[in-house]
């Protein structure tokens, strides 16, 4: 009998092109996804070499991290750099036969948004793009990873990377989540837990009965932050739910062939007896709605607690790292969670950008008002979110309460356009990244949940959304 195998080691064999004595692999590639910001090099490199891209219709090009958010982007970029970078996208996408999604197509979004949405991302797929978040695709059970830019040239090339196999790491999420813990409390949790080079090396496999309740949505944003806890990518096996959001998307299989894809679709689960490297287990229920107080997602805690003492961790230079993070941070040790005032709240990127978080942000919004103190703004992750949202009339909601409501794109993620924190401004944020400077200079950021970052808004400080009427 051949020997028992995970979800990563079967879509790993199926694309296995070549292997070296050394550990080197060729491996296929089946999907790439391309942005503005790590692509212009190596479009320029296939055409010194006179190159062409190898399989156009296995690409597919949108801009998101570089694209304003105000509703003027239709008539014009005015960032110069910003402006270069988008032309440039639009001009190889023209130029190499890949198909491109503008600022003016309302199917534009967060990459990582957009593949999903059009079913170009597909379970037991390979799926890569230069954005380190790619791991979100693996919410379907796809084998997907971040690269580089000499990567990306080398996947436009020949459509296969060079890759040596990673370990096998295991996250069961036992239990049933409570209510008001979601997805994020998970993730946020789990990186709590392992921290972020706790993954290294591996990939991780997410299951467990927690993991199975959430939605799609909900599966992607655990996926999407595997790469914050230092894994190589994060995969979940598919099951009916992922079915059922794939079918009749514009890419997905049709037909007969959708029949087919199916059944092989089925065949992507751990096989019973394989053996996994590493295996951490957590419990979902219990769970607190958690706010992250520092300058890594690691630096967690539940909502009920106070910012943590370094002068508890014995560690030196861990010690020093977290002092400078509270110092970053404008935070004092002891301080309660629910007593930090906020001045920002952003709700959107790829990790909580999708119409399930702009349900639950609106669900907390509804018939409120945004506090004096705060500038809140809601940011659709793609066209079709914004559209969605807006037939749902939660658009209406989140402009009565006071929130702005914005075009799609990474937006104050990254603050790689105009939306952005000014030194020192506080701000909830449902993004993925809470590094020094990651939304704006000397930006201070508290990730945390759609639900909590709305409540935030409203309150203007951190509130226990199990509680919060
Ligand atoms: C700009 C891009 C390369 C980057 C990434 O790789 O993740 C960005 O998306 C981010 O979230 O920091
Ligand atoms: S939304 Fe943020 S994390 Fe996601 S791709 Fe854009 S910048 Fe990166």
């Amino acid at each position: 009998m051949s020997k028992a195998r995970t979800i990563y080691d079967k879509i790993w064999d199926d694309h296995l092109v070549d292997s070296q004595d050394d550990g080197t692999c060729l491996i296929y590639i089946d999907r790439h996804l391309v942005h503005e910001v790590t692509s212009p090099q190596a479009f320029e490199g296939l055409r010194l070499a006179g190159r062409t891209v190898h399989a156009p219709a296995k690409t597919l090009a949108v801009v998101d991290h570089n694209v304003p958010t105000t509703p003027d982007r239709v008539n014009g970029i005015k960032n110069e750099e910003s402006r270069i970078q988008v032309a440039a996208l639009a001009q190889n996408a023209l130029d190499f036969g890949v198909e491109y999604y503008s600022e003016k197509d309302k199917r534009q979004g967060i990459v990582h948004i957009v593949g999903p949405e059009q079913g170009f991302t597909l379970p037991g797929m390979t799926i890569v793009c230069g954005d380190s978040h790619t791991s979100t695709h693996g919410a379907f059970g796809a084998l997907a990873h971040g690269i580089g830019t000499s990567e990306v040239e080398h996947v436009l090339a020949t459509q296969t990377l060079i890759q040596s196999k990673a370990k096998n790491m295991l996250v069961r999420v036992d239990g049933k989540a409570p209510e008001g813990v979601t997805a994020k409390d998970i993730i946020l949790a789990i990186i709590g837990e392992i921290g972020t080079a706790g993954g290294t090396g591996h990939v991780i496999e997410f299951a467990g009965e927690a993991i199975r309740d959430l939605s799609m949505e909900g599966r992607m944003t655990v996926c999407n932050m595997t790469i914050e806890g230092g894994a190589r990518a994060g995969l979940i096996a598919p099951d009916e739910k992922t079915f059922a959001y794939i079918k009749e998307r514009p890419r997905a299989p049709k037909g007969e062939a959708w029949d087919r894809a199916v059944e092989y679709w089925k065949s992507l689960t751990t096989d019973e007896g394989a053996e996994y490297d590493r295996v951490v287990t957590l419990n979902a229920a219990n769970l607190p709605p958690i706010v992250s107080w520092g300058s890594s997602p690691e630096d967690v805690i539940a909502v009920t607690g106070e910012v943590p003492n370094p002068d508890d961790i014995a560690d030196e230079t861990k010690r020093a790292s977290k002092w400078r993070a509270l110092k970053y941070m404008g935070l004092t040790p002891g301080t309660k969670i629910t007593d930090i005032e906020l001045d920002r709240v952003f709700i959107g990127s790829c990790t909580n950008g999708r119409i399930e978080d702009l349900r639950a942000a609106a669900a907390v919004a509804k018939g409120r008002k945004v506090s004096d103190r705060v500038n809140a703004m809601v940011v659709p992750g793609s066209g079709l979110v914004k559209e969605q949202a807006e037939a749902e009339g939660l658009d209406k909601i989140f402009l009565e309460a006071g929130f702005e409501w914005r075009e799609p794109g990474c937006s104050m993620c990254l603050a790689m356009n105009d939306d952005r924190l000014k030194p020192e401004e506080r701000c909830a944020s449902t993004s993925n990244r809470n590094f020094e400077g990651r939304q704006g200079y000397k930006g201070r950021t508290h990730l945390v949940s759609p639900a909590m970052a709305a409540a935030a808004a409203i309150e203007g400080r951190f509130v226990d959304i199990r509680d919060w009427k």
